[in-house]
């Protein structure tokens, strides 16, 4: 399998390349030159598999000619065999229509667990082969950055410093991230938003002063492979509730669009998507974009669900190039409009192409907080804010007739409750307990560095701190 460059410029690398790469060199993101398709027939032969098998037969396209397939299988068992729950991600019915899919029991309790444990596991693979060294630099809004950490702690040949917005995750995400006291782990508290954490980590990988003396690699989901190891769970509960034989509709909390963009190539995979419901908070750019077709970012504001507070959305790069047409020249020059004026319009070519398969909604805090309710009181869940989001926006499209009553209808639960227990205990009146497997993250030394907002000064305490792990 090939990859090709959003801006068209890179050059094409095979899988083990762009794991590595993260960022393609002329500042687009990476995709398949073309997207693998499975039959009705072959997708009904993935019923009733094992999750990390079933892992294997659906990502097994994506890395051919980088992994074999039992260097693949052994990879997913070794990572989801760790998982605290059997299924790896569990569906939760909550009445005749809505189901939650599970997605928090990795080690750090967020859905990103699903992706960067395997992405950890291949930096090794493939690093090892080349007998190289990596620098990761990443940038979280509070859950990437804890399994990002996790996954690559202790590794020999990677480093990872990871940006985060000071003051602007929750207690318990910062602990996650700060307490791990490895050598090779940097915990950078920067001033402003996650946008500027993220345009930092994205202009140090066309910087020539930093790709000069380091070879960067990414974590965040502008890395194809955190993107490849996400479309399994739709594949996973599509099946169980009846795919390819019926079709079903997913709604997504959504921030950097990575989550939401890997149910988009489930469906492109054969996978029968009725409808992707992009759920947002009140930064909702997305939903502006998709409804309106004006993608204008005008500042973040901090809500009860710290991350999906963003504006600049990574992965809309790769739905605007793949529905419009993939063009890379074009859509070069759209991209850099936006960096300058950051506003642009999608093209005729873009909404159509979109609107077919994406709706959209927002919540807002009060309507977070009603869902969190209404999963607590009708079907006994307590549910973490960002899933709220998303629940809000299933029932609100459920109840306007866009997501036929007959449709099941699966909103991902992103994060485990305990992960924001103010926002929860604030909602429906009770605080959720740590699950045991988290330890005693209250009781443990933190370690981080403050920095000031401005990308030099995060440049150059990378460039002075790296390789003295
Ligand atoms: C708990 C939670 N929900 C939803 C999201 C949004 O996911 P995405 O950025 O893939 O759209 C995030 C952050 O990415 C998150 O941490
Ligand atoms: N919400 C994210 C933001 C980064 O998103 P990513 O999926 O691109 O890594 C977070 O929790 O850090």
């Amino acid at each position: 399998m090939q990859y090709v460059s959003t801006r068209g410029r890179a050059p094409a690398l095979d899988f083990e390349g762009v794991t590595l790469a993260g960022l393609a060199s002329d500042g687009g993101l990476y995709l398949p030159a073309e997207w693998p398709r499975f039959t009705a027939d072959e997708i009904r032969g993935m019923r009733g598999l094992a999750y990390p098998d079933l892992a294997t037969r659906v990502m097994a396209p994506f890395v051919a000619g980088s992994l074999t397939d039992d260097e693949l299988l052994a990879i997913c068992h070794k990572v989801y065999g760790d998982f605290g729950h059997a299924a790896v991600t569990p569906l939760v019915q909550l009445d005749q229509q809505h189901w939650l899919l599970e997605l928090f029991h990795g080690p750090t309790l967020a859905f990103k667990d699903v992706a960067l444990q395997l992405l950890g596991r291949l930096f090794e693979t493939f690093l090892a082969r080349r007998d190289q060294r990596l620098t990761i630099v990443g940038a979280t809004s509070g859950d990437t950055g804890s399994a990002a950490i996790h996954a690559v702690a202790g590794l020999e040949r990677v480093e990872i410093f990871m940006l985060h917005p000071k003051g602007r995750v929750s207690d318990v995400q910062r602990r996650q991230m700060t307490t791990v006291l490895s050598p090779n782990v940097h915990n950078l508290a920067i001033e402003g938003s996650f946008d500027d954490a993220q345009a930092h980590v994205k202009r140090m990988f066309t910087d020539a002063d930093v790709t000069s003396v380091l070879n960067l690699g990414a974590v965040n989901s502008i890395n194809w492979a955190r993107l490849m190891a996400q479309v399994v769970y739709y594949f996973a509960s599509a099946l169980q509730l009846g795919a390819p034989d019926r079709t079903v509709a997913y709604s997504v909390p959504t921030g950097n669009f990575g989550d939401v963009f890997a149910g988009y190539v489930a469906q492109q995979m054969g996978l029968p998507i009725e409808r992707l419901i992009v759920a947002t908070n009140i930064n909702d750019i997305l939903h502006r974009a998709l409804s309106q077709g004006d993608y204008a970012a005008d500042g973040v504001t901090p809500t009860i669900t710290p991350s999906m507070d963003i504006q600049v959305s990574s992965n809309f790069e790769r739905l605007l190039f793949d529905a419009g047409g993939r063009d890379g020249a074009a859509l070069a020059a759209q991209m850099h409009a936006f960096e300058d004026t950051k506003a642009m319009h999608l093209t005729n070519t873009q909404r159509e192409g979109a609107g077919a398969l994406f709706a959209s909604a927002r919540a807002d805090q009060t309507e977070t907080a009603r869902a969190l309710q209404w999963a607590h009181l009708a079907a006994g869940q307590v549910i973490d804010p960002h899933t709220g989001v998303g629940l809000h926006a299933a029932r609100a499209l459920a109840d306007a007739g866009t997501i036929p009553a007959h449709v099941p209808l699966v909103t991902l639960a992103t994060a485990h409750p305990a992960k924001f227990p103010d926002a929860v205990e604030r909602a429906v009146g009770m605080r959720p307990a740590l699950p045991a497997r988290v330890g005693d993250l209250f009781g443990r030394e933190e370690s981080l560095v403050e920095l000031a907002g401005d990308y030099a000064t995060t440049r150059d305490y990378v460039l002075g701190h790296a390789g003295n792990a």
